[in-house]
């Protein structure tokens, strides 16, 4: 099948090098809609996805050089409640980015950026399903979020389950046959209607709300079966997880022992505890994904290879199914216990009460007890934020980050991140929204 080819020459660059932006070729210029307000002041220590701090807060006010009355284009989203944001990884200090990445779940292992959530990619594009907690005027108040201060906003969507959630699309449902493990999908895809092999099938049910952080599973096909023998075995391995009653999983095993146990779901990963609080019909916001991993080491560092897929073992597991592959619930990187020293727990309660005490007001900017800290720096920690360069090569060094007016010191141990110090934050979180300015997101 011949390729879309993007029409007429190639982006015509100007004498400094830069590309020209145009609609026709893609190289759009953008211009942010708004510079989140977030609890989070640096990279360091900001949650690696949204779901990992239901605590952690944000604002996004939208800029009238955008809409003269910013409110009005909020208006009717106050009736959903999660969003999509997609913003601009302004801090990556670089635009070069690499085909494959090391995710810091693989713990070394290289695998292909668009396989991962990687902030370096070709257009520093995030996305992220955030919960929202309300709409105000022309700005909108979030939780659940993994951006930092002064992240330039690109667009705001709603969170459409019948849209979003795989098991709710409106698809044929392919044929499975299970004694020959094989699935025959319908012809179908995403977008166009034509076929391009299991990628881009999906199933559906359509049915009565799912239970609440349910991760949908994908049949996958023969056609995909792309592996050797290690593969094949590893794809037998396939398991539903059933952490408990409101979480049911697929994971294709890669080859990595589950080093906590039960972790974090990927419906947890994605959608968050928060988020799952007055939701109706949750999940993931993975799409399906072609075929399943295992690892193969090479050289230095291994690389997850695809494995076989898998068939789901009844018709209504196929049905139900989104695919991921095994390393991203079961990372084999620890969950880790987190304790406070008692200087501490003495810093948290000190820096809580420097509000107005006597009407039970804290300190914190986004939090609204020392409660929400806790929970908040007990969550960052317990997911280790630590890149791996530093959780293999610099375990003993103090670890800093800063969440809402609490810049915390840490270290870590076999298993576990223990708080050595809160002190308030010296400098106050300036906004760095520049005026006017651009983000070209031309390639
Ligand atoms: C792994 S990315 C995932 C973001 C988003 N959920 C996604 O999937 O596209 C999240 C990490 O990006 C980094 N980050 C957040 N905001 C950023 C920004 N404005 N510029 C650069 N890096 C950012 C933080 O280190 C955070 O832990």
């Amino acid at each position: 099948m011949r390729g879309w080819e993007a029409p007429g020459h190639r982006p015509t660059a100007t004498p400094c090098g830069c590309v020209k932006p145009s609609l026709e070729t893609g190289n759009l210029l953008t211009e942010p809609i708004g510079y989140l307000e977030s609890c989070f002041s640096a990279k360091n220590g900001t949650p690696r996805q949204p779901s990992i701090c239901s605590h952690s807060r944000a604002c996004l006010r939208i800029r009238k050089s955008i809409f003269n009355n910013p409110e009005h284009s909020l208006m009717g989203l106050e009736q959903f409640s999660h969003v999509w944001i997609l913003f601009v990884f302004h801090k990556n200090g670089h635009l070069s980015c690499k085909a494959k990445v090391q995710p810091p779940r693989l713990n070394g292992t290289k695998t292909g950026v668009f396989s991962t959530r990687s902030p370096h990619r070709p257009n520093a594009i995030g996305l992220t399903l955030a919960k929202l907690e309300r709409v105000d005027g022309g700005a909108i108040y979030l939780s659940g979020i993994d951006m930092i201060h002064g992240t330039p906003v690109l667009d705001i969507k709603p969170y459409i389950a019948d849209y979003d959630l795989p098991q709710n699309l409106m698809e044929p449902l392919g044929e499975c046959d299970l004694q020959n493990k094989q699935y025959t999908p319908k012809a179908m895809s995403w977008s166009d209607g034509k076929t391009d092999g299991c990628a881009q099938q999906q199933v559906s049910g359509r049915d009565a709300p799912q239970p609440r952080g349910r991760t949908e599973e994908k049949p996958a096909c023969a056609e995909d079966r792309t592996s050797g023998e290690h593969g094949l075995q590893r794809s037998d391995a396939a398991t539903v997880q059933r952490s408990s009653p409101e979480h049911r999983e697929v994971a294709a095993h890669s080859g990595f022992e589950s080093g906590s146990g039960q972790r974090l779901s990927v419906a947890e990963e994605q959608i968050g505890s928060c988020h799952l609080e007055r939701s109706f019909s949750e999940g993931t916001d993975e799409r399906p994904r072609r075929g399943k991993g295992v690892v193969v080491p090479q050289e230095n560092s291994a690389e997850v290879q695809p494995a076989a897929p898998h068939c789901p073992s009844t018709m209504a597991d196929a049905a139900h199914r989104s695919v991921v592959p095994a390393w991203v619930r079961e990372a084999p990187v620890a969950t880790l216990g987190v304790r406070f020293t008692p200087h501490a727990e003495m810093d948290l309660e000190h820096l809580g009460s420097k509000g107005k005490p006597d009407i039970g007001q804290a300190s914190f900017k986004y939090f609204q007890s020392v409660e929400e800290a806790r929970g908040a720096i007990e969550a960052v920690l317990s997911a280790d934020p630590r890149s791996t360069y530093r959780r293999k090569l610099c375990q003993d060094r103090l670890f800093y980050f800063t969440v809402d007016t609490a810049h915390v010191t840490c270290w870590f141990g076999d298993g576990f991140a223990e708080v050595l110090r809160i002190k308030p934050v010296s400098e106050p979180v300036h906004m760095t929204d520049p005026g006017e300015s651009l983000v070209s997101l031309g390639s």
